[in-house]
């Protein structure tokens, strides 16, 4: 079987990662996906970390070494023993087997920082929303999944400042594909705005004939050696099958996915819809199909790492 391809998804708390995974692995297949959350290599417990009085944003509160190893066993196709924190209680368990599968979805918030981890990874997702958004996601999420209060919640944020900046920012400077959602128009998370940095590491799909046909508002601009794909949160429903349908005709190898639903995201504990959300997936689908080709004919993804390490420019 060839070795599974691996996504990484890395943000700050609330950013979105577990929102963007879920529905890739839904149209995946969840018998295809092995998924791995970093939040289970943390070295504390709730408690321990209140108590020593460092954040799970520190690299000193994670296991990245185990993190490592457990990545290279399986992007090698061999099963770990794997930690696991409950985050409905902040304590670690009895650690679980995960086996891996034809796609392996990481989520963490330091996934990218070292060059092991980085290097582990085919496709590398950076999650970057405006910091309002963030901790008005991560309050409603911990309020209603993680038995927090709002007050705790937003202590907590504060406590973490300084390491987000340390620790959890740099990283956006080696992802493939910078994500910003942001409600410029409307407050609506349904009708959020889009902007996704295709940054020059990774081939992306070619996108400048979608542009030839009027898309409602939908633009690619040069930035630098990078393309920004802003994607508006109010496009109707023919224009964004229109897009989708443009990005679909670009891997038609994998055209048995097409009927399955991308966009779903919760607010609180109900299901809602969004079409930028479903476009930023597609496009992560795109790596991840195209890399599984590649590899199943022998080959192995093609990486430039001229922008690793480079800052983009701003958006
Ligand atoms: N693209 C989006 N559009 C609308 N709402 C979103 C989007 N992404 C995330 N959210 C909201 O933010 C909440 C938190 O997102 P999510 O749980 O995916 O973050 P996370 O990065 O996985 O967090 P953590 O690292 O703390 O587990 C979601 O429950 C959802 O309400
Ligand atoms: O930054 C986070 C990513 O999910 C969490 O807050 C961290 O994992 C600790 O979890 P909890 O707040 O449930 O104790």
């Amino acid at each position: 079987m060839p070795r599974p391809i691996v996504l990484g998804v890395v943000g700050d708390s609330g950013a979105g990662k577990t929102t963007l995974t879920r529905g890739l692995i839904r149209v995946l297949g969840d018998e295809h996906v092995a998924r791995l959350n970093a939040d289970d290599y943390h070295r504390y417990d709730r408690r321990m970390r209140r108590e020593m009085g460092i954040t799970p944003l520190h690299p000193e509160c994670n296991h990245l070494d185990i993190l490592t190893q457990h990545l290279l066993h399986l992007r090698r196709g061999e099963p770990v023993l794997k930690p696991v924190y409950d985050h409905r209680d902040g304590t670690l368990r009895a650690p679980a087997y995960l086996r891996p599968a034809r796609f392996l979805c990481v989520e963490g918030l330091l996934s990218f920082h070292t060059e092991t981890l980085r290097s582990a990874h085919d496709v590398r997702v950076f999650l970057a929303p405006p910091e309002d958004l963030r901790r008005g996601w991560k309050v409603t999420r911990d309020c209603t999944r993680r038995q927090y209060t709002t007050d705790e919640v937003l202590r907590e944020l504060d406590r973490r400042e300084a390491d987000a900046i340390a620790y959890i920012a740099p990283q956006r400077a080696y992802a493939d594909l910078i994500v910003t959602f942001t409600a410029s128009r409307t407050d609506d998370p349904s009708h959020l705005d889009a902007d996704v940095l295709l940054r020059d590491s990774l081939e992306h799909p070619d996108l400048t004939p979608l542009l030839e046909v009027d898309h409602g508002g939908v633009a690619l601009v040069r930035r630098g050696r990078d393309l920004l794909l802003r994607i508006p949160g109010d496009l109707t429903a023919a224009q964004v099958t229109g897009l989708e349908e443009s990005v679909w005709d670009r891997m038609s190898f994998a055209s048995h996915l097409r009927a399955r639903r991308l966009g779903e995201f919760t607010v609180g504990t109900s299901l809602r819809r969004s079409n930028s959300l479903a476009i930023v997936q597609l496009i992560v689908l795109y790596h991840l199909v195209t890399a599984r080709a590649t590899v199943a004919l022998g080959g192995d993804p093609v990486r430039s790492e001229w922008s690793a390490g480079v800052a983009p420019e701003p958006t």
